[in-house]
């Protein structure tokens, strides 16, 4: 029997590129890139969980986002097939982690993450420091950056445009049969969504997030209605906003995750407001209202909502800092929350909320 060799992972091959993340605050943070090697700007924010980066990367909520992941490992377990992913693409801008691992080992592993970030254009940084910069942008609130290589770039402030526009489907799409007939508007869906509502029985039309669901011609009847996560600010979602007040008008039930929790609250009459920094991570604990249950739960938003609308109550609050987690409305079926009940990644210990929306589906008949 021959002993292995095992050589120390030995970069020397490859040819060092730096790159450097520059906040607007004029801070600079040099880094080894690991990624495509062009420059990138958007807003920087951090996700603290600790696993799923195939998952966070193509979640559309995070486009226009440099991302900065900070468990200290990324990359050891590669990148599996695209049936895992939340979406067709990498939605983050670029990325930015404390050690990148380029020796993946894992089952379902297809390439290293190093190679699915060339393939896609996306920037990635490995920098030595993330709980530095972690801190920094904790204490000073969300920061625009970039990252950059040999020219610079300006700054690009995602918030200032309709992200849901450019991630949204713009077709519509029927899927799966099923008793209850439900529309999703499509904000930038992630896929855990559409495969936690199929596999309960259920048929569902996802439609684009400014589809005039309620215009003469449009009409078809469904049992429920359904608003996806998405990235950017709630604020530029005016057609989707109108779409949801003419169900609530109909009293047609109505069920938001993240974005559509956003967008709920602002078409009954609510208010949102942009956070000093999101929660982005699987491990954000949510107090149901009036108990003293506890969820852990996964989340990735900047935005969240302020005013609870009139008719409507905290459903949940985040047990870190008191913000707003869901609202439902005392007497119609109308909820929402902010975290994600799909997980993807994380813990699954929500998705009973799935359940909870069909359930009002009955018995609001
Ligand atoms: N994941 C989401 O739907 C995020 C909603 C919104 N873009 C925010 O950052 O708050």
């Amino acid at each position: 029997m021959t002993t292995p060799i095992i050589s120390l992972t030995d970069h020397s091959h490859h040819s060092v590129t730096h790159g450097r993340l520059v906040l607007e605050d004029g801070s600079v943070f040099e880094g080894r890139s690991f990624g495509y090697e062009q420059a990138q700007a958007g807003e920087v924010v951090f996700s603290t969980g600790m696993v799923g980066y195939p998952e966070t990367l193509t979640d559309a909520s995070f486009a226009g986002q440099l991302l900065i992941l900070t468990y200290p490992l990324t990359g050891n377990y590669g990148v599996p097939l695209p049936e895992f992913w939340e979406h067709n693409r990498i939605h983050i801008s670029g990325l930015i982690v404390s050690n990148y691992i380029d020796t993946p080992s894992h089952a379902q592993s297809t390439m290293t993450l190093s190679a699915w970030l060339k393939q896609e254009k996306i920037p990635a940084l490995e920098i030595k420091d993330t709980r530095l910069l972690t801190q920094h942008i904790r204490d000073s609130g969300a920061l625009l950056g970039k990252i950059v290589f040999e020219s610079d770039i300006p700054f690009y402030d995602p918030n200032e445009e309709n992200q849901i526009a450019h991630v949204s489907t713009t077709s519509v799409l029927k899927l799966g049969t099923g008793r209850k007939k439900l529309a999703l508007l499509d904000c930038g869906a992630k896929q855990n969504i559409l495969r936690c509502l199929l596999k309960r029985d259920v048929e569902l039309t996802v439609l684009p997030w400014d589809y005039p669901l309620f215009e003469s011609g449009n009409e078809w009847s469904f049992d429920g209605l359904l608003i996806s996560n998405g990235p950017g600010n709630p604020k530029f979602a005016t057609p989707t906003i109108k779409t949801i007040q003419t169900a609530l008008e109909n009293t047609i039930p109505t069920f938001g995750i993240c974005m559509g929790n956003q967008l709920l609250t602002l078409a009954a009459g609510g208010d949102t407001y942009k956070m000093k920094f999101g929660h982005r991570s699987q491990n954000q604990p949510c107090q149901m209202v009036g108990t003293q249950r506890c969820f852990i739960t996964t989340q990735n938003h900047g935005f969240a909502v302020g005013e609870v609308p009139e008719g409507f109550t905290p459903w949940f609050v985040n047990a870190n800092d008191g913000t707003n987690e869901g609202i439902i409305h005392s007497s119609r079926p109308f909820m929402s929350v902010q975290f994600h009940p799909e997980a993807a990644p994380g813990p699954t210990d929500t998705e009973w909320v799935f359940d909870y929306f069909l359930e009002k589906l009955e018995t609001s008949k």
